[in-house]
């Protein structure tokens, strides 16, 4: 491809959210993040970086700046280095993967329904799901006894139901314990797994051998000393790749992780529909067969550019961005 037919634009967007997102104690009223749009010839692609507060280390405001000095070398023809930041790493990525054709346009839009509070709207979402019956419930949040009754009690009236839990590092190791108490023990293994349920990684452990309810690794996978490797009572990683990085740095937990006999789940930090329709083509293309953890998109009250098929939100188009950057 000509390299001199490189141009490139960096845009702006908010989204409103629904009233009462909260994320680690933080009320997200507006999701907000940067769109970047490169072109090459007759090739374009687009990609999202959307540091998620609460959740990445880096800023907007510090991806910008990374973003502002990545773009003048993509420019003039050059590779640039993959960035630290793992927001940038992973818009920038997906950008270039759209621009050649790495990314595949298939996409897996199915999701595992999300549900934060009231078990009798996720009862009556399941009992009308056709085909696989599997749902995330957010746990930690209200009393360990309540979640273990809720629990126990969708996977009693649910009988072809499986159940992704996620406690989100919540619970000291007897809280969980308290937890599982409520679970019957012959329903554990319809428990696909449950999310850091502990404080530390040794606690989650000790829980999973204590319990026989299978647990996966999410915030693990970020920290700095995480190896993925085959431990008993672990079932998954869960990979939020604007959390993690690069398509690349992605690609690489997930095949570390199949080598390793776990599943490997690719999930949402709440992007725009752009950012979620990227990461539905990630799933099918890393991940065929895994149900992607991506029903983050009723958190919004708009779409970005592409649609995700089914949803009745309005999509915003590209004139309600705001550009800060152009070639
Ligand atoms: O994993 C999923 O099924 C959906 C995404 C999801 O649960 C989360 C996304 C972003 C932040 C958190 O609130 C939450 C999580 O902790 O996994
Ligand atoms: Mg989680």
């Amino acid at each position: 491809m000509d390299k001199l037919t490189r141009s490139a634009a960096l845009y702006r967007y908010q989204l409103p959210m629904e009233a009462g997102v909260v994320l680690r104690n933080q009320r997200l009223k507006t999701r907000d993040g940067l769109l970047l749009h490169l072109q090459q010839g007759e090739q374009q692609g687009w990609g999202e970086i959307a540091p998620l507060p609460g959740f990445s280390l880096e800023t907007l405001a510090e991806a910008q700046s990374a973003l502002l000095a990545w773009l003048p070398v993509w420019l003039r023809g050059g590779q640039p280095a993959e960035s630290g930041l793992p927001a940038v790493a992973f818009g920038t990525s997906c950008a270039l993967a759209e621009l050649s054709g790495a990314l595949p346009p298939q996409a897996d839009y199915r999701t595992a329904p999300l549900c934060t509070g009231d078990p009798d709207a996720l009862f009556a979402l399941l009992a009308a799901l056709p085909g696989e019956k599997i749902a995330k419930v957010k746990v930690g949040l209200y009393e360990a006894v309540r979640d273990g009754m809720i629990v126990n009690m969708l996977l009693e009236a649910l009988p072809d139901l499986k159940l992704r839990l996620d406690a989100n590092r919540s619970w000291p190791l007897a809280k969980a314990q308290g937890f599982a108490k409520y679970v019957n023990p012959a329903w554990r293994d319809r428990i696909a797994f449950l999310e850091e349920p502990c404080k530390t990684r040794d606690e989650s452990r000790a829980f999973a051998q204590a319990t026989g309810i299978a647990i996966a690794w999410d915030e693990s996978v970020r920290d700095a000393d995480f190896v993925v490797q085959a431990e008993p009572g672990v079932a998954a990683i869960v990979i939020k790749p604007t959390l993690v990085g690069s398509l690349a740095r992605c690609r690489t937990l997930v095949t570390q992780a199949h080598q390793a006999g776990l599943t490997a789940v690719i999930s949402s930090s709440i992007e725009s529909s752009l950012g979620l329709t990227q990461l539905a083509r990630l799933a099918q293309w890393l991940t065929p067969g895994t149900v992607p953890g991506l029903d983050t998109l009723h958190l919004m009250q708009a779409q970005l550019l592409r649609p995700w098929p089914g949803s009745a939100l309005p999509v915003q188009g590209e004139a309600g961005l705001e550009c800060v950057w152009r070639s």
